[in-house]
């Protein structure tokens, strides 16, 4: 079988460089303003009437009335306003997670998130009903449809570590220094008596031991155990704190995590189960499982979820010091991985988790699986409308390492100021992004073969070319037309310097290929005549304003496996 590569060098080329750079002056200018593009306000029609021609086929879906053809390509409202307004360079390329609670479950505040850049909606399985979720899913699946974002939607399982019960439906509960608490196996009515907490660990009173330390959400506030009666444990306050609902907790003797019995946990709990069956028949496009300890599980999970669905991505959550052990092999089990600092800083010393991040974040670059990096990024956040400087800085650096994607929780789920929140990251991200570009200080990671077959060997070498050319050429756009993917993230997986259109045929790729570093994905059909296809593209994408005459691209695709780079014409 041939495997051409195509190198089509235009002879125009000279000329249309300074056109690029034209083009790029776009990007110069981006007051705050810009962050709310004034046309995301108004209904999606409106917005469609100012570009021009829908003669040319560009419809964004779902304006209300129906289009009379089928759309012929698909961006989110966000990306083309990025695009628009900024040039192809300044876009932003690391991805926004914000965890949905009662801060940011209504329509509107969705939507607000939504403009604000939001990626992926997580909703966190230890909190809320059925029905409050199934509303949340319902929100941003509304939004989609009516107002042209493509926000996925991931699911996060509770997991089955030890954790609080819900205080008895208090949002919270001070615990002050030198207070003795009773943490209980016990069921109560509700609501509990004072200074009670439950426990969802049959086995806690047994196990716990006098003298031990008792740490919840990882050290927020610390407990000693100072008596056991039965199935109640009096605990003595030595590090006052917020109490939340189902906070986790771990104890400590002699200075190291007692982990034996909880070891015994399963991974996935039967509320799980219950969980995923609820995801998978939700549609939800992300699962993402809590204390992830093994691959074996991993692998468990992917063939049940197989057999009832094919557009579902399992992201290990990597919390535990059994996921650490086994990094690689859950890694690579997985089709992408989550750095949960809150719960891993409370199984290994706060101190070891900085180098924990960044080598959860190489090694999932090498293997090419998204990584988020997630918990406390700007956790005074929930209460103050500014950040620290420290957690500016603790950003700057996953933005540096160049993670995937951020993650807020309490920030966007049950804090005060979520949409200011999700600026503060993407402000931070799109500086630090762009200082590190400017400056070329991106060390070169050295990115290991990870083809299984040859066919996928030529695609990988493809995209690594094709994304060493870009930087040298100094492209505006690297696009990419895949079927499944992967073609697009193993070019995310290069980190180049131009942003990475990828054209994909099924609106379930394009919504998970939202999590992946650089990527813009759009929906468009296409053929194998690559041809037709770029010409195609080039029309649809000038006639919405989002490429220029004379912009240079490199394409590449997974059916034609070819590097074609392009002035556009
Ligand atoms: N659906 C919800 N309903 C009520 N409160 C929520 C909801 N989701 C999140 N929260 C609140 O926001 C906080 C942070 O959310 P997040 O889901 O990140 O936390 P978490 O429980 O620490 O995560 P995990 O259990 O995955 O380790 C929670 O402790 C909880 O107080
Ligand atoms: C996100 C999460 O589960 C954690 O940080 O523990
Ligand atoms: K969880
Ligand atoms: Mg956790």
């Amino acid at each position: 079988m041939a495997q051409a590569l195509h190198f089509t060098i235009p002879l125009s080329h000279t000329t249309s460089r300074s056109v690029c750079k034209l083009s790029s002056l776009r990007t110069s200018v981006s007051p705050f303003l810009r962050r709310y593009p004034i046309s995301l306000r108004r209904p999606i029609s409106a917005v469609q009437s100012d570009l021009g021609s829908p003669s040319a086929g560009v419809l964004i879906s779902g304006n209300g009335s129906p289009p009379a053809e089928p759309p012929t390509i698909e961006v989110d409202a966000v990306s083309e306003a990025e695009l628009k307004e900024n040039g192809f360079r300044s876009t932003r390329r690391t991805k926004l997670v914000c965890t949905i609670g009662p801060a940011s479950c209504g329509f509107d505040q969705l939507e607000a998130l939504a403009v604000g850049g939001m990626n992926v909606a997580r909703i966190n399985m230890c909190h809320g009903t059925r029905e409050w979720h199934r509303m949340v899913i319902n929100h941003v699946r509304r939004l989609n449809e009516e107002k042209g974002f493509a926000v996925a939607i991931m699911m996060d399982t509770e997991g089955s570590e030890i954790h609080m019960g819900d205080l008895g439906g208090a949002a919270s509960a001070k615990a002050e220094d030198g207070e003795v608490w009773t943490f209980s196996v016990r069921a109560f009515d509700s609501p509990l008596p004072d200074r009670t907490i439950t426990v969802n660990y049959d086995g806690f009173a047994e196990d716990v031991k006098v003298g031990d330390e008792l740490l919840v959400d990882g050290g927020m506030v610390r407990f000693e155990v100072i008596e056991k009666i039965g199935p109640d444990v009096k605990c003595l306050c030595t590090d006052p704190g917020l109490l939340l609902p189902r906070a986790n907790l771990t104890f400590w003797r002699n200075g190291s995590l007692v982990r034996e019995r909880n070891a015994m946990l399963p991974t996935i709990s039967s509320k799980d189960w219950l969980d995923i069956d609820f995801g998978i028949a939700e549609g939800v496009d992300f699962i993402a499982i809590s204390f992830v300890k093994s691959a074996e599980v991993i692998n468990h999970l992917k063939s049940y979820i197989a057999a009832r669905s094919q557009d579902i991505s399992l992201i290990a959550k990597i919390e535990s010091v059994d996921s650490l052990k086994n990094l690689e092999e859950i890694v690579l089990a997985s089709d992408g991985a989550m750095v949960a600092r809150g719960d891993l800083g409370a199984q290994i010393p706060l101190e070891q988790v900085p180098a924990a991040q960044q080598k959860i974040v190489q090694v999932c670059r090498q293997l090419n699986k998204p990584v988020i990096v997630a918990s406390q990024l700007l956790e005074s956040m929930i209460e103050y409308p500014t950040p620290t400087r420290a957690e500016v800085a603790d950003v700057s650096e996953a933005v540096r390492q160049r993670s995937d994607a951020l993650m807020l929780s309490g920030e966007s789920a049950m804090g005060q100021y979520p949409d200011k929140a999700l600026t503060v990251l993407r402000g931070v991200s799109l500086r630090i992004e762009k200082w590190w570009r400017e400056e070329k200080r991106h060390e070169v990671m050295e990115l290991p073969g990870i083809a299984s077959s040859f066919a996928d060997r030529i695609s990988e070498e493809i995209c690594n070319s094709a994304a060493k050319m870009a930087n040298n050429l100094e492209v505006d756009a690297l696009f990419v037309y895949t079927k499944t993917g992967h073609m697009a993230s193993l070019l995310s997986r290069c980190r180049p310097d131009c942003p990475i259109f990828a054209f994909t045929t099924s609106t379930s790729v394009r919504r998970r290929l939202n999590l992946q570093w650089g990527l813009i994905p759009f929906r468009l059909g296409f053929s194998d005549d690559m041809e037709s296809n770029l010409n195609r593209t080039f029309s649809l994408l000038k006639a919405r304003g989002m490429i220029q005459s004379g912009d240079l691209v490199i394409a590449v695709s997974d059916m034609l496996q070819s590097v074609q780079v392009i002035n556009v014409p």
